[in-house]
């Protein structure tokens, strides 16, 4: 008997969607939605008080929880902008984290006192934790971490941090309301130095105990117990050990860790190897330095805006208005910029007009999910080496989609529709400190791949296309960056970038390993349209190689992974 079944409208591949670990840093979407939903119950609250609803003690806790919020807010705006700064999200979230619980409890003995009957306003606020995410301390937690992230890669100034709460670099600058309690600064200190980021977490602490001698106590926020300096001064010591230990076994830095480069023992500091700390030269183009301390250091270098390219490789590159021979865009040509001839990446600017990237933001919104790891060993992980949650969207889902595989395959001669095989478009939208460390997009189905073969890969052919559209600018901070290539490009709302991942022989491109950086300031959305090889079949060109001497090409390389970019259009 033959069984029929229903043709899919769309070969995509099978994604879990069950939910995954719900935590609140992970998008600023999230923190910006979170942000309305407290305004709200701090109405609630406020109203609970005007109205007297509850008994006097009962008004003082209350108050005082307005009172922790508004002190918050300071005279900053109260819109989604707010959250855009990670230090108020720190405080926002620890506000919520340490105060509700004492709302909470508050009612619940209002409750039993009158007998088990509450008026509804405060059912309705007693009732938040059943509809609502209450962030705890993994939250804040996360989020801690997530500015000593910040730190390590952007080296913001620690005093004017934690002295007036101002995030600022030579660069830019960003103000709060200013309050950091010198609990709060050297809680951030301290969970950073937990997870290995030593050199900027002992910054912190240290800035934080200056502070506490400054103000001559341990100040704290709000329904915290008061901290004694002595339980400072204990915890930098042992952190100080820490960071010399690890600073002489493995260095300034691992994937896993980071120091600063001059241990703090005196006596250690006058070994010769730490006398004059070399100064690594920059390696381009080349596939050793993949994973070692190098790719790192130029990587976060490119974060930071410093551009590596050498002199004699920018002055091949060029801006152009290009309109491909199509007489639709020779009324219109599109702005592209070069960003490297090779591998080619190019940045088509103007690609997405603002409407359509703000049709598909909303469309995205509600069924954001957090992004796990891809790679092996990886996959299906969580991960702070990657931040975001990301949903997709086909053809279909918006106009906006629609309208730009339109424009993708007129324009860059492609076939980029989901029905043919393409990807959907992935939409993400990053969290705090939000990043997405170095990777391949290629999935890469080689014999040390075997677990790639499924079918829809098999089928599909390999990514053989990266364009990648900023929906949003980012205020600081979010480059997406080459760390082979010596490049970076800063988010501009509507740009696209592309770069080919594969040469015309079908090989993987070791130089495209890039990243986005960690966003400091913003929102950074973002949508990826990945290509796939082999629905180009009749619209690029066929590889130029015979088989062997494809196969010599892969015999060469004992990694197997050939340098290529051959591809040079648009
Ligand atoms: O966000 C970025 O700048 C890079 C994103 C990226 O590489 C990806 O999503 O695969
Ligand atoms: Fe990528």
């Amino acid at each position: 008997q033959i069984k029929i079944e229903k043709k899919k409208e769309f070969i995509t591949q099978d994604r879990d969607e069950t939910e995954l670990e719900k935590e609140i840093y992970t998008s600023t979407q999230q923190l910006e939605q979170f942000f309305l939903t407290e305004q709200r119950y701090v109405e609630d609250v406020k109203a609970i008080i005007d109205k007297k609803l509850v008994s006097v003690d009962a008004q003082g806790a209350l108050g005082a929880y307005v009172a922790s919020y508004e002190d918050i807010i300071g005279e900053q705006d109260e819109d989604e902008t707010f959250m855009h700064n990670p230090l108020n999200v720190y405080n926002l979230i620890r506000h919520v984290a340490v105060g509700w619980g004492i709302i909470e409890d508050t009612l619940e003995k209002e409750k039993s006192t009158k007998g088990g009957n509450l008026p509804k306003r405060c059912k309705r606020v007693l009732a938040r934790r059943k509809r609502d995410h209450v962030p705890g301390a993994a939250d804040l937690d996360g989020v801690a971490v997530g500015i000593v992230r910040l730190h390590d890669y952007y080296k913001f100034n620690t005093t004017s941090f934690v002295e007036e709460g101002i995030f600022e670099t030579d660069e830019w600058r960003a103000e709060t309301n200013g309050d950091l309690t010198v609990w709060d600064a050297f809680k951030i200190g301290v969970k950073g130095t937990n997870q290995m980021l030593l050199g900027s977490g002992i910054d912190i602490m240290l800035n934080a105990l200056e502070k506490a001698k400054a103000d001559g106590m341990v100040t704290t926020p709000p329904f915290i117990e008061a901290l004694d300096l002595k339980v400072l001064k204990n915890l930098i010591k042992t952190a100080k050990t820490v960071h010399d230990q690890k600073l002489d076994r493995w260095g300034p830095r691992t994937a896993t860790h980071s120091t600063n480069s001059i241990p703090y023992d005196k006596r250690l500091a006058k070994k010769k190897k730490f006398a004059s700390p070399k100064l690594s030269e920059v390696v381009l183009n080349n596939a050793r330095i993949i994973d070692s301390g190098t790719e790192k250091e130029q990587y976060m270098n490119l974060c930071r805006g410093i551009d590596l390219r050498p002199e004699d490789v920018k002055s091949k590159l060029y801006c152009k208005y290009e309109h491909r021979n199509k007489p639709y865009y020779m009324y219109g040509p599109r702005k592209i910029e070069i960003v490297s001839l090779k591998p080619y990446i190019a940045v088509l600017h103007e690609f997405i007009t603002p409407s359509e990237s703000e049709e598909i933001i909303s469309k995205s919104t509600p069924k954001l999910k957090r992004s796990q790891m891809v790679g092996q060993r990886l996959n299906g992980t969580l991960d702070d080496r990657r931040v975001s949650e990301q949903t997709w969207l086909t053809e279909k889902d918006a106009n906006a989609t629609m309208r730009l595989t339109h424009r993708i395959d007129t324009f860059l001669d492609l076939e980029s529709g989901s029905t043919n095989h393409s990807e959907l478009y992935q939409v993400a939208n990053y969290g705090l400190a939000g990043q997405y460390d170095v990777h391949y997009d290629q999935v890469l189905m080689d014999k040390r791949h075997m677990q790639n073969r499924e079918v829809f890969n098999m089928f599909a052919g390999d990514r053989m296309a990266s364009l990648m559209g900023y929906l949003s600018d980012v205020a600081a901070g979010g480059h997406t960056v080459f760390p082979l290539v010596g490049a970076y490009i800063k988010p501009i709302k509507g740009a696209m970038v592309i770069w080919w991942n594969m040469d015309q022989a079908g090989g993987h491109d070791v130089l495209t390993r890039h990243g986005g950086c960690p966003v400091m300031i913003g929102s950074k959305w973002i949508t990826n349209k990945w290509v796939r090889a082999h629905s180009q079949m009749f619209k690029r060109p066929c590889p130029k190689y015979t088989g062997r001497q494809i196969r010599e090409f892969r015999n060469i390389d004992p990694m197997n992974k050939q340098r290529g970019g051959f591809f040079s259009d648009p």
